[in-house]
């Protein structure tokens, strides 16, 4: 869903709300509330007075700012100033068939040197639109003003200090490592570097991003991280003091995702301002971020670290629980608010309707592929009938199996969630198992238990499938004296279930699809409705039984 075409969330028009009148100077900003703490006074004000804007905060950010140092690494390399980048007022407008489309709304930020910046937000919020307005990319339809150093900014003079690696890796892959480096160096330097300086600038490159040990490795052969560490790689030949990725980390796994932020961090370090978009950190890589700068529907919602980030969400009243990710948090929250206003327009009964019903094809498609071949490869007889019941009992135990799943998946997140599952499951598959071999010797009373789990029946709908209806005889192989389970119907009694009937067995399935695809719902409703004080009173079990009494 298009997050512009969607009403704006509460929490997020009251963020914006707060930067719009900010602007006019009558309330406090994001960045008022972010900062009063411990600072005593806005840094917005001095975000507008640009040609004083590093002086300006004196007081407040240079205390943040750490001392510019020279880039001492890459000592072979050409030296380049550090550059801040600031812009305000940043707005961008495009034409569309149905009129004017306000992408970017009037933001405000500022980019430091020796930080790395995380532009952050839901699909649609603007991050790449902003990006590209940065980077220069975009020009025609973009407000406001952008800064480097409190001066405007030259564009020309801004290409030449800056450098933007895309998505993907688009590397000659035919050349190795070695040589890709050393022809970047050669078309990007010219005459800033001798022969040999450019060759020590390649080698010292190399040392510092961990890809000496595979220059000669063409580049087609790279591992992911390898490939990204290279189109960094070169990009640093001519030593950019800023930099700008586009979600750097897509397609590595967790640990080269660490290696590639840290070592944008350690680039950052250096003096260099790195600003890169990310669309869903893991926690770890949240916390590894200098700077984060939060879009949503074109606003700014918060920049600041991303330490305070969580503190900042409780005080606008969004809660972030301890076992959440806050990167998580921050689309999730959002989608939540977003699916509200959806059921406005089609009510919660639609939705689960489609839901059920868009994931049924699979189930049913992927159950039959399994259980056919399940059939085979046991060697059950060549019996059509047999084998349509098999496919059946599937169908409905991996139906109500995902019934199951839903409701637990209503009421739990992912953590609490595997642990909740196997705690429900294991009680029923104990049941279902309960007294097998001495299937007329088990209790009365644990025979009523045992009907409670889904399982159960679903063993007995399978068993009486396969070895019931008069099936012949096993065939007792000759090196075995005596089978005791030859006759099905002695193998039926001792596990319990020579008197049942099968379709009995088929309608308990089915109604225990009924029964928790019908809690699934309500607890769907619950979850969707309990954050509203009016609707939740009482807890769950109250309101369970409000909805009971109301119908
Ligand atoms: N040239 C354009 N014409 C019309 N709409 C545009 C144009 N460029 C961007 N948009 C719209 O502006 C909104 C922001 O787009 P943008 O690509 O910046 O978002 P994003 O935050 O980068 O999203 P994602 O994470 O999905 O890439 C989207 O709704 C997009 O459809």
């Amino acid at each position: 869903m298009d997050s512009l075409d969607t009403p704006a969330p509460p929490s997020v028009k009251f963020l914006a709300e707060d930067d719009a009148a900010s602007r006019r100077g009558s309330i406090p900003t994001i960045r008022h509330l972010l900062d009063e703490d411990h600072e005593g006074r806005s840094l917005s004000g001095s975000v507008r007075s640009r040609s004083g804007s590093v002086r300006s905060r004196t007081n407040s950010v240079l205390t943040r700012i750490p001392t510019r140092p020279e880039l001492k690494t890459l000592t072979r390399v050409v030296k380049r100033p550090a550059v801040d980048i600031e812009f305000t007022d940043l707005t961008y407008t495009v034409n569309t068939a149905t009129g004017r489309k306000h992408i970017i709304k009037g933001i405000n930020g500022f980019f430091k040197s020796g930080e790395i910046t995380c532009i952050m937000g839901p699909s649609g919020a603007g991050k790449s639109s902003l990006m590209n307005i940065l980077v220069g990319y975009v020009s025609q339809g973009v407000g406001g003003s952008i800064y480097t150093n409190g001066a405007e900014r030259q564009l020309a003079l801004f290409n030449k200090l800056s450098a933007y690696i895309m998505q993907e890796d688009l590397l000659q892959s035919h050349l190795t490592v070695y040589e890709s480096l050393l022809v970047a160096a050669h078309l990007k330097l010219g005459n800033e570097l001798n022969q040999d300086e450019k060759r020590a600038a390649v080698e010292e490159i190399m040392t510092t991003l961990n890809l000496k040990f595979c220059q000669n490795t063409r580049v087609e052969r790279l591992s992911g991280g390898q490939k990204k560490r290279l189109a960094v790689a070169l990009e640093l030949v001519n030593n950019p003091p800023i930099i700008f990725l586009d979600e750097p980390t897509t397609g590595l796994d967790i640990v080269t995702t660490n290696q590639v932020i840290s070592l944008l961090k350690f680039l950052a370090r250096q003096g260099r301002t790195i600003v890169c978009t990310l669309h869903q950190p893991s926690s770890t890589i949240f916390h590894m971020l200098d700077h984060v700068y939060l879009l949503a529907k074109g606003f700014c919602i918060y920049q600041g670290t991303s330490h305070k980030l969580v503190p900042f969400l409780a005080k606008v009243g969004l809660v972030c629980k301890p076992t959440y990710n806050p990167a998580d948090y921050v689309p999730f929250e959002i989608k939540i608010l977003r699916r509200e206003y959806f059921n406005r327009w089609y009510s919660l009964k639609s939705y689960y309707t489609a839901l059920s019903l868009a994931v049924a094809p699979l189930i049913i498609v992927f159950t039959i592929m399994f259980a056919s071949l399940t059939y085979a490869c046991s060697d059950q007889p060549l019996s059509l009938s047999r084998f349509l019941w098999f496919n059946i009992n599937s169908i409905i135990v991996a139906l109500v199996s995902e019934a199951i799943g839903f409701c637990i998946g209503s009421v739990f997140n992912a953590a609490n969630g595997t642990v909740v599952t196997p705690a429900v499951i294991a009680p029923m598959l104990a049941l279902a198992v309960y007294g097998m071999g001495f299937g007329t010797a088990v209790e009365p009373y644990m025979l009523l238990l045992m009907n409670i789990s889904f399982m159960r029946h679903s063993l007995i709908a399978f068993s009486l499938t396969l070895w019931g209806n008069a099936r012949a005889h096993f065939i007792c192989p000759s090196s075995v004296v005596y089978c005791t389970h030859q006759d099905p119907r002695l193998l039926l009694k001792d596990l319990g279930m020579s008197n049942m009937s099968h379709m009995q067995e088929v309608y308990f399935m089915i109604g225990y699809f009924v029964l928790f695809k019908v809690l699934g719902f309500i607890l769907l409703k619950y979850r969707m409705t309990k954050s509203k004080n009016s609707v939740y009173n009482g807890g769950a079990l109250a309101y369970v039984k409000r909805l009971i009494k109301k119908s």
